[in-house]
């Protein structure tokens, strides 16, 4: 019988999760089983609040009935657990290839802790293979995508079908081909120098550790360099 990786990194992952804590839901088919896992954990008894980061993710909260909590009624969450598009060694994080990153980055950096949840296919020795998504501003997309181009990438509008895509947020995303990206924080600086960005995936000294999981069935954690 094959194993579902995915499950297998987020399952463990919710094992952190001790009753009173103020949890961050991630978003995409990783955190997916984190959530329904959490539901399982709350229909036996655990006593957490949560907030979302998609409607996605609150949409399945709600119905497993996590009790979710608005914003202003909480100021830090203990935890968040959210997948990854790619990982590195140092634990820099790609993100929004479900164009989740902003809210995803907002809660994350408001958590005591992030744990990442991902299949191996996620871990690389150097990020950039996955095009960077980048949330920006309709407002003169084509001078900020004309700004992107001039970091070095292609960057390319996201799309549904012949619709512009747009985030939770209303705003685009550019998925931004760089290919290896050999210093993410000097990358990172310059995507928040370019007005019409409102923020990139790159995710680098946020989370504190990742669980992935194997074919094999085993999982491996990988330590961040966290330095917030
Ligand atoms: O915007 C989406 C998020 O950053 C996801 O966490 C990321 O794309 C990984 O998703 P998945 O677990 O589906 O590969």
């Amino acid at each position: 019988m094959s194993v579902n990786v995915k499950q297998l990194a987020a399952e463990k992952a919710v094992e952190y999760v001790k009753d009173g804590m103020k949890v961050g839901l991630g978003t995409g088919s990783t955190a997916y089983w984190a959530i329904r896992k959490l539901g399982e954990r709350v229909a036996e008894g655990l006593k957490i609040t949560a907030v979302a980061t998609s409607q996605a993710s609150e949409d399945q909260a709600r119905e497993l009935g996590i009790p979710l909590v608005g914003f202003g009624d909480i100021d830090r969450l203990d935890l968040t657990i959210d997948g990854a598009d790619e990982l590195d060694g140092k634990l820099q994080l790609v993100k929004g290839g479900g164009g989740a990153l902003l809210r995803e980055k907002i809660v994350a950096m408001g958590s005591e802790r992030m744990i990442v949840v991902a299949d191996e296919s996620k871990a690389v020795e150097t990020l950039g293979k996955f095009p960077l998504p980048v949330e920006i501003v309709p407002f003169a997309c084509e001078w900020t995508l004309s700004d992107l181009a001039k970091l070095g990438c292609e960057p390319v509008l996201r799309r549904t079908g012949d619709e512009l895509y747009k985030s939770d947020n209303g705003n685009y995303i550019a998925d931004c081909h760089f290919g290896a990206i050999h210093s993410a924080p000097e990358l990172a600086k310059a995507l928040q120098g370019i007005p019409g960005v409102v923020e990139h995936g790159l995710f680098i000294g946020i989370a504190d550790f990742a669980i992935i999981g194997k074919s094999d069935g085993s999982i491996e954690v990988i330590e961040g360099d966290k330095h917030r």
